[in-house]
């Protein structure tokens, strides 16, 4: 997504009962963050954060100019999401975010936010991001996979994640999902 609007990291709505998990849709670059997490907000009545609206415009321009982001351009952009969903979880409210993710010690900080932050991760062929970035008109070049890739560390089983895999469409990768979140979280 391409707006730097902080309209699109909503402050607040009011709490849905029992509902008080901040969930982090992951994965590298054309995996569908945005918009499965944008589809799974809906499905659970939560707010939805566009991690990528939190970005510094010169994250935004590094990577548009086809240079990857090192842990230093990194770490402002996930502090401001940890920011947002440390709100959400201070109001006793839930949330889903879009972010990246890639590295172990990045989902470690951005779980510094609070208990309750669970990361879903859309682990996608290699094949389909390529055939996803080409497609589309977007300020992340598909030369930058590889090092999306590369700096992907997946999450372990003891970060429990929610894990959806495969080329599936946006229904079922939406209802993979939603099942294992109401069957697990
Ligand atoms: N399940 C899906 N099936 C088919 N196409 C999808 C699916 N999910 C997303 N897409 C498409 O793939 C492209 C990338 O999706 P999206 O922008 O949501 O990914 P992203 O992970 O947020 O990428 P980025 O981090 O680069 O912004 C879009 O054109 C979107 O419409
Ligand atoms: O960690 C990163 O390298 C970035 O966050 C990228 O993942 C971009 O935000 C995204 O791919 C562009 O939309």
């Amino acid at each position: 997504m391409q707006s730097q609007s902080p309209t699109m990291c909503p402050p607040g709505v009011p709490p849905v009962a029992g509902e008080v998990t901040v969930w982090i849709v992951m994965g590298v670059s054309g995996s569908g963050k945005s918009t499965v997490g944008q589809a799974l907000a809906e499905a659970l009545t939560l707010p939805f954060c566009e991690g990528d609206s939190l970005h510094p415009a010169a994250n935004i321009a590094k990577m548009a100019a086809g240079h990857p982001l090192t842990d230093a351009d990194r770490w402002p952009w996930l502090d401001l999401i940890g920011d947002w969903i440390r709100t959400r979880l201070r109001q006793g409210e839930g949330g889903v975010v879009s972010c990246s993710a890639l590295r172990r010690v990045y989902r470690d900080r951005l779980r510094q936010a609070g208990a309750r932050v669970r990361f879903v991760y859309l682990d996608i062929p290699r094949q389909v991001l390529q055939q996803r970035l080409q497609a589309r008109h977007h300020f992340m070049p598909a030369s930058l996979l590889d090092s999306q890739l590369q700096t992907l560390e997946p999450p372990t089983a003891d970060e429990a994640p929610v894990v959806v895999r495969g080329d599936l469409d946006l229904l079922a990768t939406v209802e993979l999902a939603l099942r294992q979140i109401r069957d697990g979280a």
